[in-house]
C-alpha cells in the first residue's frame, strides 16, 4: 500500500506541480485500486474499537481520526503507520491550502468535498469553516440540489441510514446497525419534496447529509452526534426510478395507513434507540405530510420541521431588518405570498404571531396576508375550490385573478414572498409593478435551488436558523422544540443585523459570520430554555454562552504520540516514611 501511494500519486495540474503538491484524487484512486488491500473498515468507523486501539492503516482510513500527512514522525512510529505516508510532515494549515488549490482545479466540487469528508473529517470541517462564503453553496443549496439529482453518480459510500418501507416491523433493528450510540440529532426525509425539485426518492439523501454537515460546520455539533436518515417508501418519479443508477426502491410511494404506521414506528424506534432527547429534524417532506406529521409529533417527541418553522423564522428575521429600512411596523404592511405551501404558510403563521405581539388581533393580522398558488389568487369564489389545509386561514373574499402582475395591482402588497419552486415567476413586469406601488418594495425569492428561484437575489435561507435551534436543543437537552423558540431566534437574528449590513442592502448578517451568529442565537435560546424550565441538562450553567462554546466541535487534530508528560522528580519517592530499620511502623 505504501508504495502504491508513493509511486502512483502525481500532481493534478501545473500549479500543483510547481508547488510540489499531489492530487488527492490520484492518491485515492490508486489506493482503491490496490488489489492487495485486505483491510476491512466497518461502516461504523467510530464505535468499532476504542480510539487507542485503532492503529495502522485503519487509522488512516478512519476519517474521524485521520490526520493524513499531519501525523508527526513520533506519531507515525507509535501508531504503526510509519512508511504508509510520504515522509513530509504537513501542518493542517498547509493541508487546508492544498485542498483549496485542488478544489479550484476540480470540476466536480461537491464530490471532491465529500471525498475529503470521508478521508479526513477534521480537515473537511476546517476547510468549510475557513471558506464559508465559497463552500456553503456547494455542500448545501444550490449545489446539493444538483448532487441529489445525480445521486446515483455521486454516491460512493453510505453516509447515514437508508430505512425502507420493507423494514417496517424492524426499524429499531436497522437503527441498531448504526453502532454509534451517542446520536443526538437526526435529519430525516422521505425524499418527496427535495428543494423545489420535487420527488427524488432515495436520491434526496443528499439533503439530510448536507443539513447535518451544516450542524457541524455552522453550529459546531460534533459529527459523531449526527445521523442522516432516508425513509425510502418508493418514488412516483418514473424518470429517476427507471434510471439504472437509481439507488432506491423502484416502486410507487406507499401512502395512507401503511405510511403512517411506518412513520409512527420510526419515531418510537428513535426514542428507544437514542433516547427521548434525540432531536429529529424533518426536512423536505411533501406539504400534506409535513404539516400533519408536525402536528402529530411536536408534543410527543423532540422534533421540528425546518421547511415550515425554520424558514418562517429566517424570513421573519429578514423582515425585521427590512422594516428598519422602510420604518414601518409588521402590521402596517400588506403581504402577498406567491406559493401557498408549507414554507409560505409557516412564514405567514409566524408573521401573524409577530403581528399579534405588536397588538393586532389574529383576524386583523390574517387579513393583511394574501396567498397565490398554482390556480391564482386564493379567494372564496374561485373555480378551483380545493382550498384545504393551512392556506385556508388566508382565503379572502374577492374576484379570482390568475395573472400575477394583475394580482399585485389588486392586492397592492408592500411585501412579496416567493415560495413556489417556480423559476422566474418574478419577471421584470412583476418587479416593475412592485416598484410602481412601493417606494421600497420588500421582495423575498426563497425557492431552491437557484434554478428554481423566483428571481435572482441573495437568498434568505433557513441555514441561519436550524443550526442554532439544534445547538440549543442538544446542548440543553430540551424535551421539545417550542414554537416560541422560532420567534425568539428570528428576533435575535434580526437584532444581529448591523446598520452597516442594512446600509449595504443586506437584511441578514454576512455568511462569513454565520458561526458566531449561530452561537449568539443558541445562547439566547439556552437562556430561555433554562428560564422556562425546559432545559434538562443539569446543573444549570451560570454563563450560557461559555456553556454553549464549551461544546463546540474542534477541528484541530488530536495528538497520537506516546504520552510525554513527566511527573516531578520526587513524586514517587517516599517522603517522611520511617526507615526500614525503624520498627515503629510495624503494626502491633
Ligand atoms: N430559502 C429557504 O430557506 C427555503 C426555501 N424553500 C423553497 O420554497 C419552495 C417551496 O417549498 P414548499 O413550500 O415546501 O413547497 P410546497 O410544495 O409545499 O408548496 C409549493 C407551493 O407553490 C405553489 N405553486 C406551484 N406552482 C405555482 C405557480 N406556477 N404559481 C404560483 N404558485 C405555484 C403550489 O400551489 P398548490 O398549493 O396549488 O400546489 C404550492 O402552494 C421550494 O423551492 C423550496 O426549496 C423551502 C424551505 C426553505
Ligand atoms: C432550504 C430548504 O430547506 C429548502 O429549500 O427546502
Ligand atoms: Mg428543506
Amino acid at each position: 500500500m505504501a508504495s502504491a501511494l508513493a509511486t502512483k500519486s502525481r500532481p493534478c495540474c501545473l500549479l500543483c506541480k510547481q508547488l510540489g503538491l499531489f492530487s488527492y484524487s490520484s492518491i485515492r484512486s490508486s489506493s482503491l485500486s490496490s488489489k492487495k488491500s485486505t483491510v476491512t473498515v466497518t461502516d461504523d468507523f467510530r464505535a468499532s474499537k476504542p480510539r487507542g486501539q485503532i492503529k495502522g492503516i485503519d487509522l488512516l482510513r478512519n476519517p474521524a481520526l485521520n490526520k493524513g500527512m499531519a501525523f508527526t514522525l513520533e506519531e507515525r512510529q507509535h501508531m504503526g503507520i510509519h512508511g504508509l505516508l510520504p515522509s513530509a510532515v504537513l501542518s493542517q494549515d498547509i493541508q487546508a491550502m492544498r485542498v483549496m488549490i485542488n478544489f479550484h482545479h476540480d470540476l466536480d466540487r461537491y464530490s471532491e468535498l465529500m471525498n475529503l469528508c470521508e478521508r479526513n473529517e477534521k480537515l473537511f470541517y476546517r476547510v468549510i469553516a475557513d471558506n464559508l462564503d465559497e463552500l456553503l453553496p456547494i455542500v448545501y443549496t444550490p449545489t446539493v440540489g444538483l448532487a441529489c439529482q445525480k445521486y446515483g453518480l455521486v454516491f460512493k459510500r453510505p453516509r447515514g441510514l437508508f430505512i425502507t418501507i420493507h423494514d417496517k416491523g424492524h426499524i429499531y433493528d436497522v437503527l441498531c446497525n448504526w453502532t454509534d450510540q451517542h446520536v443526538k440529532a437526526i435529519v430525516v426525509t422521505d425524499g418527496e419534496r427535495i428543494l423545489g425539485l420535487g420527488d427524488l426518492g432515495a436520491s434526496g439523501m443528499g439533503i439530510p447529509v448536507g443539513k447535518l454537515q451544516l450542524y457541524t460546520a455552522i453550529a459546531g455539533i460534533p459529527p459523531e452526534h449526527c445521523l442522516p436518515i432516508m425513509l425510502d417508501v418508493g418514488t412516483n418519479n418514473e424518470e429517476i426510478s427507471n434510471n439504472p443508477l437509481y439507488i432506491g426502491l423502484r416502486q410507487k410511494r406507499v401512502t395512507g395507513k401503511e405510511y403512517d404506521e411506518f412513520m409512527d414506528e420510526f419515531m418510537d424506534a428513535v426514542v428507544q434507540r437514542f433516547g427521548w432527547n434525540c432531536l429529529i429534524q424533518f426536512e423536505d417532506f411533501s406539504s400534506n405530510n409535513a404539516y400533519r406529521l408536525l402536528e402529530k409529533y411536536r408534543q410527543k417527541y423532540c422534533t421540528f420541521n425546518d421547511d415550515i418553522q425554520g424558514t418562517a423564522a429566517v424570513v421573519l428575521a429578514g423582515l425585521f431588518g427590512a422594516l428598519r429600512i422602510t420604518g414601518k411596523k409588521l402590521h402596517e404592511n400588506t403581504y402577498l405570498f406567491v406559493g401557498a405551501g408549507q414554507a409560505a404558510c409557516g412564514i405567514a403563521d409566524l408573521i401573524t404571531t409577530a403581528m399579534v405581539k405588536e397588538g393586532t388581533s389574529t383576524e386583523e393580522a390574517r387579513s393583511k396576508i394574501w396567498m397565490y398558488d398554482v390556480h391564482g389568487l386564493i379567494v372564496e369564489g374561485r373555480p378551483q375550490r380545493d382550498i384545504k389545509g393551512p392556506k385556508a386561514s388566508y382565503v379572502k373574499k374577492g374576484k379570482p385573478i390568475k395573472d400575477l402582475a394583475a394580482v399585485i395591482g389588486h392586492v397592492k402588497p408592500s411585501v412579496m414572498m416567493g415560495a413556489s419552486g417556480v423559476a422566474r415567476l418574478f419577471h421584470e413586469g412583476v418587479l416593475r409593478k412592485m416598484a410602481q406601488i412601493n417606494e421600497r418594495p420588500i421582495i423575498f425569492a426563497l425557492s431552491n435551488p437557484t434554478s428554481r428561484a423566483e428571481c435572482t437575489a441573495s437568498q434568505g435561507n433557513n441555514a441561519y436558523i436550524f443550526p442554532a435551534i439544534a445547538l440549543a436543543v442538544v446542548a440543553c437537552s430540551a424535551r421539545h422544540v417550542e414554537e416560541d423558540m422560532f420567534f425568539l431566534a428570528a428576533q435575535h437574528l434580526g437584532a444581529l443585523v448591523s446598520q452597516e449590513d442594512l446600509d449595504s442592502g443586506r437584511v441578514y448578517p454576512p455568511i462569513s459570520t454565520i458561526q458566531e451568529v449561530t452561537v449568539k442565537i443558541a445562547t439566547k435560546l439556552a437562556e430561555w430554555l433554562y428560564e422556562t424550565k425546559r432545559a434538562w441538562n443539569y446543573p444549570e450553567p451560570l454563563d450560557k454562552e461559555a456553556f454553549i462554546r464549551m461544546q463546540l466541535y474542534d477541528t484541530s487534530y488530536d495528538y497520537f504520540g506516546p504520552n510525554t508528560w513527566k511527573w516531578p522528580e520526587d513524586a514517587t519517592k517516599p517522603r517522611n516514611v520511617p526507615q526500614l530499620d525503624d520498627e515503629a511502623w510495624i503494626p502491633s
